[in-house]
């Protein structure tokens, strides 16, 4: 048996995205969610076994709170037999303004470390199900490229799946807004989300958007992807200002990067936003128009931190 195992993994952005959840405890989502991978931003894990007291996690050098890394291993021991306790130390390679050191990476990371560790089956499948109890968005991140995740109906049948596995050509830039600390996490915010009286149109939208999503992915339709991409992302975030306690990820820096790209869309060039659990933009556009595009970005906001990010890899063991 190994003593320490080392494994990476990449984050993974949305272009349909996971915003609920039916099964709270299993994280098991209101809607079926499609991702890219991101070559740049990963998390390295290792695990090892240790005769200490409890769970331990070292994130980026600093000794931190291992209570979500906690229960996740306790749930895999409750799966796989008990084990020794666990130190885990990790690193988030991410752009520290981004918005991007998201779980996604972590609990991938986690998981497929894990796997090394105890000698399970490299099964994707299977590390799949297990990354979405640490977080529904990394059973998305087990994959490189595209993934979806089909959200099923139980602990079974809810996992990611490589989704067209190939380089369309499709770049992010990432606009770094805010560096502070998010103060909904995602799994609150959706669950307000869910209370919206629009909540269950946004959710037979995603369904249609989805297949729409596929066609264009499998065309290489990039502008498609970004048109539909946006269009589910303002409608996430419309439902977050609709619920029963109204909340908004949105600062008046996001809404002018926002503004922006659609100018620049009207001006002919490949320009669509999708945003997550926090104020930063993504920008969807191609590798053709990458360069033009971050440049107009980059003068129109001379404050911010921009970065480009394209399709990447699998999860892998060092
Ligand atoms: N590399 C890591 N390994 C283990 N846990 C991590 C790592 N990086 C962050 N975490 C922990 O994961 C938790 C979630 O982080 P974060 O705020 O990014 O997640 P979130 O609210 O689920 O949102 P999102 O996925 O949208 O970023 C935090 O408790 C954080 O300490
Ligand atoms: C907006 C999102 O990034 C939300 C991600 O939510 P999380 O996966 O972080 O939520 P939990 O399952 O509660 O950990 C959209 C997405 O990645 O699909």
């Amino acid at each position: 048996m190994k003593n320490i195992v080392t494994a990476r993994a990449h984050t993974n952005i949305a272009l349909i995205k996971y915003w609920g959840k039916a099964d709270l405890a299993l994280n098991i989502p209101t809607t079926s969610s499609l991702s890219m991978t991101l070559d740049q931003f990963y998390t390295t894990t290792s695990v090892a076994f240790t005769q200490e007291p409890s769970d331990s996690l070292i994130l980026n050098a600093e000794a931190v709170d291992a209570t979500r890394v906690g229960q996740f291993l306790e749930m895999m021991r409750g799966k796989y037999g008990d084990f020794p306790k666990i130190a885990v130390r990790s690193e988030n390679h991410v752009p520290t303004a981004a918005g991007l050191a998201s779980s996604a990476s972590s609990f991938a990371a986690l998981t497929v470390a894990m796997f090394g560790l105890l000698d399970l089956p490299k099964d994707e499948q299977e590390m799949s199900r297990l990354a979405r109890r640490g977080s529904g968005s990394a059973s998305r991140s087990i994959f490189g490229n595209f993934a979806v995740w089909n959200k099923g109906v139980d602990d079974q049948s809810s996992f990611a799946e490589s989704f067209h596995n190939e380089d369309i050509g499709l770049s992010m830039i990432v606009a770094e807004i805010s560096a502070e600390q998010k103060k909904m996490s995602s799994t609150k915010g959706m669950q307000l989300a869910q209370t919206a009286p629009t909540y269950a149109a946004w959710v037979e939208k995603s369904a249609h958007q989805l297949e729409e999503m596929k066609k264009a992915i499998l065309h290489a339709d990039i502008e498609k992807v970004g048109l539909i991409a946006q269009d589910n992302a303002l409608g996430m975030h419309e439902q977050n200002r609709l619920c029963r306690e109204p909340f908004d990820y949105f600062t008046a820096q996001t809404q002018a990067v926002i503004d922006f790209a659609k100018t620049c869309y009207r001006q002919g060039l490949l320009a669509f936003v999708t945003i997550d659990a926090g104020p930063n933009v993504k920008i969807i556009t191609d590798r053709a128009s990458e360069r033009r595009l971050l440049e107009k970005f980059q003068a129109e906001f001379p404050d911010l931190t921009f970065d480009v990010a394209r399709a990447g890899g699998a999860y892998e063991y060092l």
